[in-house]
């Protein structure tokens, strides 16, 4: 298995390109199955769960054909030949479950695997269940798979009301009403950039929608969706992991195609800590003077809130800050893997459930240490960025499911890393 090494060597300079959405691509990716005509989608990010989506897709009889080094994604869905999201696949990514609502919409039937937990938490399913109940469907859950079936005539239109904020289903819920019969009106949605991307996707699609963004979506069911062409919106939490770069070690450095409206809450506890953001033509730039980051205090909420995919970066750079942090993680139970490995580089951290105490020490030093998940992965590489002598992150797979060539991008700005091959 791969491993990544890094070697601490001072501040870091230069500009970094962010990419498209990962969580916005891989909602965006199971719209075509809501109509035959072909949906591109542009600025999609190359990942190994986009490569699975791809799969996914494929296996139910879709075409996809990455273009463009995997920047354009030309997909059509008018063979579809299979309602059934095997197992095989779908244990592979989470994300694999928003093929559901599309496919009863579209077709009256669908039979997911149950994606099961996961490192970071149990992530049931429930809540994408009870919103397509609430449209009509008659569910049944056997041998490890839900089988969902529309009412004669199809999907009706109903109201779906949340009783605490989840991105999959909103966009379930959000993906199927655009062909149910009716008005379905979405309580308690995700208010997550990428759900407003979702929606103002399928609407040059022709589903007619209204609210996204805000707690409620009104959704007018139509007869048939068409073909478009969409730009995946920019990766917030990629670009909030390379802004913590120049944070962590120092510097300078310009994230093209980022913008505060994407990062707001993030920026705010930037701010706190002393790390100065400012909006330039092309994106933000990030900068640190000499001195200490100071300590903030961090709790983890939907989106405006602080973000939970940005919690373990934000970690990595309190772990030498000037004071004690507490950080809250509130969305999901498990979620603080990252703070076992960052002690082993050095780090003070107490985890009591979902709240850790950090007590910032002046510097980290290298270690080997162990990626438990995609974000955690990454907060160990801002870590070894800091520390000092050499870390050496292994299971980097986890990384390569949301981050296109992390090396690449930070050795561009004059960071010491290196992707070493495992057998
Ligand atoms: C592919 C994708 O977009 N992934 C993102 C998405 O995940 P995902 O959509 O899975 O996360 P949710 O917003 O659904 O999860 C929020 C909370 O709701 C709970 N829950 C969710 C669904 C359900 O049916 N029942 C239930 O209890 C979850 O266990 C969790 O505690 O939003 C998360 C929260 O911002 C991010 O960390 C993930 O990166
Ligand atoms: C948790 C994440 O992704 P997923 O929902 O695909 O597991 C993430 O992007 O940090």
């Amino acid at each position: 298995m791969d491993s990544i090494v890094v070697t601490g060597n001072g501040p870091l300079s230069g500009r970094i390109d962010i990419a498209g959405a990962k969580n916005a691509c891989l909602t965006l990716m199971p719209a075509t199955l809501l109509t035959e005509e072909p949906l591109t989608l542009q600025n999609a990010p190359r990942l190994s769960d986009i490569r699975t989506m791809t799969l996914l897709l494929q296996s139910l009889g879709a075409e996809v054909s990455a273009l463009q080094e995997g920047r354009v994604l030309a997909m059509s869905s008018h063979a579809i030949d299979n309602q059934r999201a095997d197992y095989d696949i779908v244990r592979k990514m989470r994300a694999s479950i928003l093929v559901l609502g599309p496919l009863l919409a579209r077709f009256g039937y669908a039979e997911v695997s149950l994606p099961g937990g996961c490192a970071i938490g149990a992530r049931p399913v429930d809540l994408h269940l009870r919103a397509l109940e609430a449209m009509g469907a008659t569910l049944d859950l056997r041998d490890g798979y839900v089988h969902a079936k529309a009412p004669a005539g199809g999907l009706r239109g109903g109201i779906v009301d949340f009783p605490l904020v989840s991105v999959g289903a909103t966009e379930n819920a959000l993906m199927a009403a655009t062909l149910a019969k009716g008005t379905t009106e979405i309580r308690n949605a995700a208010r997550e950039p990428e759900i407003v991307d979702l929606a103002r996707c399928l609407r040059r699609m022709g589903a007619q929608i209204e609210g996204e963004g805000s707690h409620t979506i009104t959704v007018e069911g139509v007869d048939r969706l068409g073909g478009a062409t969409h730009r995946v919106v920019t990766d917030r939490i990629e670009l909030g992991t390379y802004m913590l770069a120049p944070a962590i070690c120092g510097g300078d450095v310009e994230l093209l195609g980022g913008a505060i409206e994407l990062v707001g809450a993030f920026c705010e506890k930037l701010d706190a800590a002393g790390i100065a953001v400012e909006e330039t033509p092309d994106g933000l730039r990030v900068s640190r003077k000499n001195g200490r980051i100071r300590a903030v205090d961090v709790t983890t909420e939907p989106f405006p809130g602080f973000p939970t995919d940005l919690q373990a970066q934000m970690m990595a750079l309190l772990c030498t800050a000037e004071g004690t942090s507490v950080l809250e993680e509130k969305i999901f139970e498990n979620r603080f893997m990252h703070a076992p490995e960052l002690m082993r580089m050095g780090a003070r951290i107490e985890v009591h459930g979902g709240t850790a105490t950090v007590h910032g020490v002046e510097h980290l030093k290298g270690a080997p240490v162990m990626a438990t998940d995609l974000r955690a992965s990454v907060s160990l590489i801002l870590a070894g960025l800091a520390a000092r002598g050499e870390t050496v992150v292994n299971r980097v797979y986890h990384l390569d499911r949301g981050y296109e060539h992390v090396v690449r991008k930070l050795s561009g700005v004059g960071a010491k890393i290196e992707r070493i091959q495992g057998s």
